[in-house]
Order: structure tokens, then sequence, then C-alpha cells
């Protein structure tokens, strides 16, 4: 039974459309990538899971629950893009780890001994636990990575959304996270990926699904790799047989990323619809 379920998703902001009847199944126990070149709707289409956006049309359920709700129920953790990260904002490695407790500690969020103690799992899971009492911002993007997927871990959250953990990220934090998302899928938990890097996806997911505005194909990496679906995912004319080098894929559509203000703590995007 999925546990993240799309149902014919679109969304709009003002003429741009970036969801075009979006669906999509995401089963536990699985990794599944998702892939699309900049400005495919992979952001908006965390946001729409995670209840931060609204659709215009369709619906998401998360184990049967509205978005809002399963968030409230800390049922879903989501690592978000860097560049939706205040980096200067005073908190510790550490504080932000907690963030994923806080669901767990009712309005007074004092956190208990189960709470620190998931704290210093998670940290020393993703090789932090030396860098915990220093601000955020002070650490290189990979570390950053990890501290956001150590605040998933922590939280325990059956359903994790991690939007391009791995952009920016030298060899070993890659290897570290990829262990770790299979941990969580071996642990029967659900993980949706979002990566422009189609040489890890072999080692990374188990499924995968291409998006360009509207799921293209979702099904076995190796069927996904093949030249004419990721022509068709990459809006290319042609592929001669080798990957499209991610990042500089999609360079010719217009990059507006998202909204710089709704991730430290969990805020709400610019179209916002649930204050939590
Ligand atoms: N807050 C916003 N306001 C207006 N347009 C937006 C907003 N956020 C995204 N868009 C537009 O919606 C489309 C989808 O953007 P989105 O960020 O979801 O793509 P993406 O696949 O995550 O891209 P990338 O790989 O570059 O991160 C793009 O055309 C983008 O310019």
């Amino acid at each position: 039974m999925p546990t993240i379920q799309v149902d014919d998703v679109v969304v709009r902001y003002g003429e741009v459309l970036a969801l075009d009847g979006v669906s999509l199944r995401v089963r536990p126990g699985r990794v599944t990538g998702l892939i699309g070149m900049n400005g495919s709707g992979k952001s908006t289409l965390f946001k729409t899971v995670m209840g931060m956006v609204r659709p215009d049309r369709g619906r998401v359920l998360l184990d049967g629950a509205e978005p809002a709700a399963a968030r409230r129920r800390g049922l879903v953790g989501y690592v978000p893009q860097s560049e939706e990260v205040d980096w200067a904002f005073p908190v510790s490695v550490r504080d932000v780890v907690m963030m994923g407790r806080y669901g767990r500690q009712g309005l007074t969020r004092r956190p208990r001994p189960a709470d620190h103690a998931a704290v210093a799992d998670a940290l020393g899971r993703v090789e932090l636990a030396d860098y915990a009492d220093r601000q955020i911002g002070q650490l290189s993007g990979g570390q950053r990575k990890r501290a956001f997927v150590a605040r998933g871990i922590a939280q325990d959250a059956r359903m994790l959304l991690l939007d391009e953990p791995f952009a920016g990220v030298d060899k070993r934090s890659e290897a570290t996270i990829v262990r770790l998302l299979r941990e969580l899928a071996d642990d029967g938990r659900t993980v949706l990926v979002s990566t422009h890097d189609l040489h890890a996806l072999p080692r990374l997911a188990d499924e995968a699904a291409l998006l360009l505005r509207r799921v293209l194909f979702h099904g076995e990496v190796s069927e996904a790799l093949r030249p004419e679906n990721l022509a068709r995912t990459f809006g290319l004319d042609a592929v001669d047989g080798s990957v499209p080098d991610g990042g500089e894929s999609g360079a010719d559509q217009p990059d507006v990323g998202g909204p710089a203000d709704d991730v430290l703590p969990d805020a709400p995007a610019s179209r916002e619809e649930e204050s939590a």
C-alpha cells in the first residue's frame, strides 16, 4: 500500500504551470528517486506533499491523512534544498536536529532524555557528533545536508522527502547519505529523494519517477535511464546513450527557485496555506 499518494495535482504560480496533473504512488520500504530538469516541478511537488503549497486541483494523502495533519503528527520529514535555508539563523547543529523532535515535545518544547538520545544518535549516524555545537552556517555544504538528514532521522518519520541532498556534497557525504537512506528504506520507511545525479541513481534508488510538470515514467531505475525516457524528461532532441550531466541539463530553463524563507524552522512558503 502506498504511503504517499498524489492524485492529479495541478499547481500554478500565477502564470506558471508548475505541476500539470501529477499522479504518483510512493511505497514504503523503497528508495524512490524523483528525476527532472531545473524547473520541472520537483520542489513544488515536495512542498505540495508537505502541505506547504496547496494544489489548485487534485489531492495528496500521506498514510491516508491530509498533508498538514500528517506533518503535525510527525509522519513526514523534509530535507529542503540548501537555498531555502537561512544559514545565518542563530541555531546550532544540535538545535537543528532537535527540531525533528518538536512534534513529540508538546507545547513546552522541553526536550526529554529520549529526545537528547535520538538527537545524539542521529548526529552520530551522519558523522557530525563533533560538530553539534557549531552554528549551522559554519558547516560545509555537505555537512549542512547531513545535519538536515539527521533532523529527518531524529524525527523518526515514516516518510522522508529529500530535495537534492547530493547537490554540492563530496563523494564521502554522498555515500553516507545513500547508506542512511538505504537503512531507512530497509527499516520499512518511505523515502522519496530528488536528484540531478543520474549516475548515482542505480546505487541510490530502487525505483525512479521522471517528472516534467507531470510524471512521465515511474518504474525500475534501469527503465527510467533508457535514452528515450531521459530525452523526454530533459527535453532533449536526441540522447547519445550517455546520461546528461545533472545540474546543467536544464540550463536553458529559467531557474527561479523557491522562496527563501520557508524552511528554518518549518516556516511557510509564500503560497503557504497551512500554518501548522
Ligand atoms: N514561488 C514561486 N513563484 C513563482 N514561480 C515559481 C515559484 N516556485 C517555483 N516556481 C516556478 O515553478 C516551476 C517549478 O519550479 P520548482 O522549483 O518546483 O522546480 P524544480 O524541479 O525543483 O527545479 P530545480 O531543479 O531548479 O530545483 C519553475 O518554472 C519555477 O520557476
